[in-house]
């Protein structure tokens, strides 16, 4: 892109110097690279305010949405004092067909809105799309730009050619994608209009693609560039899958997709690699940035993946840093999430430039395809029987069975085992191969249970998990939203049980309040326990541990 030149509307550029009392009308501040300089209350405020999540009816009050027609239609009113000539009357006439069909189609971009669920804030919001074929044809849209330039007004009008390659297409066929999700049937053209965007949609509704797709058609072709685009995701697993996904949407289009492995780490030659696209894990790629001389300065795509849980304070330094060394300026930086706390935005909007917002139904809400139940089981002793007796009564694997920590992972999977039920367990002290192997195993269908803490509780894409335990109670209603989320995937139905004891009870109106907003029953006499501050709630346990008979006699 030309210096002094940005992108206002997609196929349309306007010249900065030119007009440049009137872009600063128009332009929004990019304060800050610095997201550390933000983060101070950041941790605090994400929790307290992810405890809050609304009721149905009970609405938190927001921003304004950009619901109004663009700014510009006010210059109508001014050059109501010229007089009257033929040549006036004709430019009146097609300002006021201009203005009509600025409406319709606001009109139309509304109800696919509406229809999808889709909430969008941020001036000029691209239209949604209708279909992946629009992707490919030529989509005449009437872009009006009104100027207000010492007296004179200027009214543009052009075509945008989205030009998607024929390949993303068959990709897209091949893989069943038969309609686009409501995520991306707006971030996409967001992308591609060259947007910034943050975007809240609920698990397993597609965001992936919605951030890849983009991506694939804006780089078009390899390069031997250096690193083109970035996508950074919290943890190995979801990096790995991220890469695979890729590579199956390029399917059939030479481009470098690398996962930035331990290997690629050490050995790679990094003045020399080619790279259009790069998935990491934010510490992965810091040590490359500090430790190997990675250069990110030619970067023109940053996604941050679970964005939430990568401004968390163990991950926000590494993510700077990242940020930091994606230094192009013309980058375009977009978030995703399945909870996107308010905090989290504001943070987003500092490093952000005219980002639009994109949310699908309710922000903060679980899946409405996951039946949600909670169960008491007293206490620790009660969760392994009432674990048991639901694997005997209403056995439905796949199941996924998420624990407090490792040591807990361990136990009950030993526990598991001794029942002889084909159970497989992941945390963090196991190696990458045998991480690999358990997630592997467990999608293949050779194992039916699977232990997990929470390192795979965000982003895992396991297709056919029917149940989703929660043995320990999760400690935040972002952790619940995004174990459940690992069921009711893609549109499928799915089922989440909690089990709480006792010392749960605090925190339960938290979790009652997810159910709730997405259309599950909850006891009434749970509505109206007082609602708690959620600090954490990781509470001391006892051990997981049933003596065999014969053991105790
Ligand atoms: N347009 C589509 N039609 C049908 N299935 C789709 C479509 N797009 C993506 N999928 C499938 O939906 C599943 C979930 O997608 P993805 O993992 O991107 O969800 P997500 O929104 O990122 O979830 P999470 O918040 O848990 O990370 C995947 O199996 C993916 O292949």
């Amino acid at each position: 892109m030309e210096k002094g030149t940005s992108f206002l509307f997609s196929g349309i550029t306007f010249n900065r110097k030119k007009f440049s009392s009137d872009f600063e009308r128009f332009k929004e501040k990019k304060e800050s690279n610095d997201l550390l300089s933000n983060e101070a209350s950041l941790i605090e405020s994400q929790n307290s305010e992810m405890d809050e999540i609304t009721m149905p009816g009970k609405k938190r009050k927001r921003k304004a949405m950009f619901l109004e027609p663009v700014e510009g239609f006010n210059v109508f009113k001014s050059s109501k004092s010229a007089p009257v000539t033929e040549e006036n009357n004709q430019t009146e006439d097609e300002i006021a067909q201009g203005k009509k069909e600025l409406y319709r189609k606001m009109e139309r971009d509304a109800l696919v809105r509406k229809k999808h669920n889709i909430h969008t804030s941020g001036s000029n919001v691209p239209s949604p799309l209708q279909d992946f074929a629009e992707l490919k044809s030529r989509v005449e849209i009437k872009v009006l730009i009104f100027i207000y330039l010492k007296h004179i007004l200027c009214y543009m009008d052009s075509g945008v050619r989205y030009g998607c390659k024929r390949y993303l297409l068959r990709n897209f066929a091949e893989l069943g994608f038969k309609e686009p999700t409501p995520i991306q049937r707006q971030a996409i053209p967001v992308l591609l209009s060259g947007r910034e965007c943050f975007a809240c949609a609920p698990t397993g509704s597609g965001k992936t693609l919605a951030f890849v797709c983009p991506m694939l058609m804006k780089l078009k072709h390899a390069s031997k560039d250096g690193v083109r685009a970035v996508i950074l995701c919290p943890t190995r697993e979801l990096a790995a899958q991220t890469a695979r996904e890729c590579k199956k949407l390029a399917k059939g289009k030479k481009f470098y997709i690398k996962l930035m492995t331990k290997q690629l780490v050490k050995s790679a030659d990094f003045s020399k690699l080619h790279c259009d696209i790069l998935i990491s894990t934010p510490f992965r790629l810091q040590f490359a940035i500090r430790k190997r001389k990675l250069d990110l300065s030619r970067v023109e795509y940053l996604v941050l993946d679970e964005s939430d849980k990568l401004f968390e304070l163990d991950l926000v330094e590494q993510v700077d840093s990242v940020v930091k060394a994606c230094s192009n300026p013309s980058i375009l930086r977009s978030l995703y999430s399945a909870t996107l706390p308010d905090s989290v935005e504001e943070l987003a909007r500092t490093i952000m430039h005219d980002a639009v917002r994109i949310i699908v139904g309710r922000k903060n809400a679980a899946s409405e395809s996951i039946k949600q139940k909670l169960i008491f089981v007293g206490s620790e002793e009660g969760k392994l029987l009432a674990l048991r007796q639901s694997f005997a009564e209403s056995w439905n694997p796949p199941v996924l069975v998420f624990v407090q920590n490792k040591e807990r992972a361990k136990e009950l999977y030993r526990e598991l085992a001794f029942d002889n039920v084909r159970a497989d367990v992941i945390h963090a002290d196991l190696s990458q191969i045998q991480r690999e192997n358990a997630v592997d195993n467990f999608r293949a269908g050779k194992t039916w249970v699977l232990i997990a803490t929470d390192v795979i509780a965000r982003g895992m894409d396991f297709k056919g998990v029917n149940c989703v335990i929660n043995y320990d109670f999760p400690d935040s209603a972002a952790a619940y939203i995004h174990r459940i989320g690992r069921s009711g995937r893609a549109g499928r139905s799915g089922e989440a049980i909690t089990l709480y004891t006792e010392s749960d009870v605090p925190f339960l109106r938290n979790i009652a309040n997810v159910m709730a907003a997405s259309g599950c029953e909850v006891p009434a006499w749970i509505m109206s326990l007082p609602k708690k501050k959620w600090k954490k709630h990781r509470p001391q346990r006892d051990a997981i541990l049933t003596k065999p008979k014969d053991e105790e006699e």
